[in-house]
């Protein structure tokens, strides 16, 4: 299969995603990562039955402080809290996943733009983009502190999955070099819009629309009281997804999603699950939602070549260019 083929198909099966569907629910497999070199092959166990079935897991004792998830959470609400004007000081330069926009994220699935706000922090392209200690104090140190304890958890969980594919215990890491200029992943604030003065019609968008997730490896971050994300793991005969299930925001996890990079790197072994933010029903809270999501992208000059060599040979660069051109077209 060529890669233009395989892009297509992708994306007009993306399309096929924008009801509202039903509910069920399922059991998120929790992980508990302490101890990790110790434990290293149990863990791996647990996320090679998750990421092969489900897609979805939460991680426990994952290392991160506490504290800093909160102080980044408060952060990012303090850059949101800018006037528009400060804010567009730092555009979101097209496909470069770096800067801030609003609105401007059009998922395929939907058609609309995603109810939301967005800054992303993709390290090597920040020049000129960080707002300065006057409009949020402290805020590039704590957010270049959480992004490398991101990029290390994310490397734990996928050098158990090259274990298991029978590629080195550092082939990962070594494809997501964090200090080269090639690295492109990406931590993403963002800030999911209030509800409280909506009008009714508001509420037939998406906070954010089906999706399955570009990269190889999501983190995300959320709070308690601010739900929203559900997962469908599977497609009926016409494309259409099962049905959908809500992903609890609990206190101290992070929930870790596979992306489309990763299934195609590991030979489709590893399963990119389609998930999306709903948008609150009346008896809900109303208010904004913050959530925080680390993207583990191989860099750029990473050649994506699964073990069995199922595809084609592709590099990280033209793999995330395929995937952004589809979502931020309008630019
Ligand atoms: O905010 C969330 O809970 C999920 C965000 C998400 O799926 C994404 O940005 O890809
Ligand atoms: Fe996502």
């Amino acid at each position: 299969m060529n890669d233009t083929t395989y892009g297509l198909q992708e994306l007009n099966a993306e399309k096929a995603f924008g009801g509202m569907g039903e509910t069920v629910e399922r059991d998120i497999p929790q992980i508990d990562m302490s101890d990790y070199f110790n434990r290293k092959d149990e863990i791996g166990e647990a996320l090679w039955a998750a990421a092969t079935e489900i897609g979805f897991f939460q991680l426990y004792n994952h290392g991160i402080p506490q504290e800093l998830v909160d102080e980044a959470f408060w952060m990012s609400e303090q850059f949101f809290q800018l006037p528009e004007d400060s804010k567009k000081q730092f555009p979101l330069k097209p496909g470069s996943n770096a800067g801030w926009e609003f609105m401007e994220q059009v998922r395929p699935s939907t058609g609309t733009a995603d109810r939301k706000e967005s800054y992303q922090i993709t390290l090597p392209r920040m020049t000129g983009l960080w707002p300065n200690g006057v409009e949020v104090p402290a805020f590039k140190a704590t957010m270049m502190a959480f992004e490398r304890h991101n990029w290390s958890v994310a490397m734990r969980v996928l050098s158990c999955f090259a274990d298991r594919l029978g590629f080195t215990t550092d082939f990962f890491t070594e494809g997501h070099d964090s200090d080269a200029k090639e690295y492109q992943s990406t931590l993403r604030l963002i800030h999911y819009l209030g509800m409280e003065n909506a009008k009714p019609e508001d509420f037939k968008f998406w906070r954010a629309g089906a999706h399955t997730d570009f990269d190889c490896l999501t983190l995300l971050h959320q709070k308690p009281g601010q739900g929203g994300l559900q997962l469908s793991p599977g497609k009926d005969a016409k494309g259409r997804a099962i049905a959908w299930t809500d992903v609890p925001p609990l206190p101290g996890v992070i929930t870790c999603n596979i992306g489309d990079m990763l299934m195609r790197w590991s030979d489709d072994k590893l399963q990119s699950t389609l998930h999306r933010v709903r948008m609150p029903r009346p008896e809900e809270y109303l208010g904004p939602r913050y959530s925080m999501a680390y993207f583990a992208q191989a860099n750029m000059d990473t050649v994506l070549q699964g073990p069995e060599g199922k595809y084609e040979p592709m590099t990280g660069h033209d793999y995330i260019q395929m995937r952004l051109g589809a979502n931020f077209a309008k630019k």
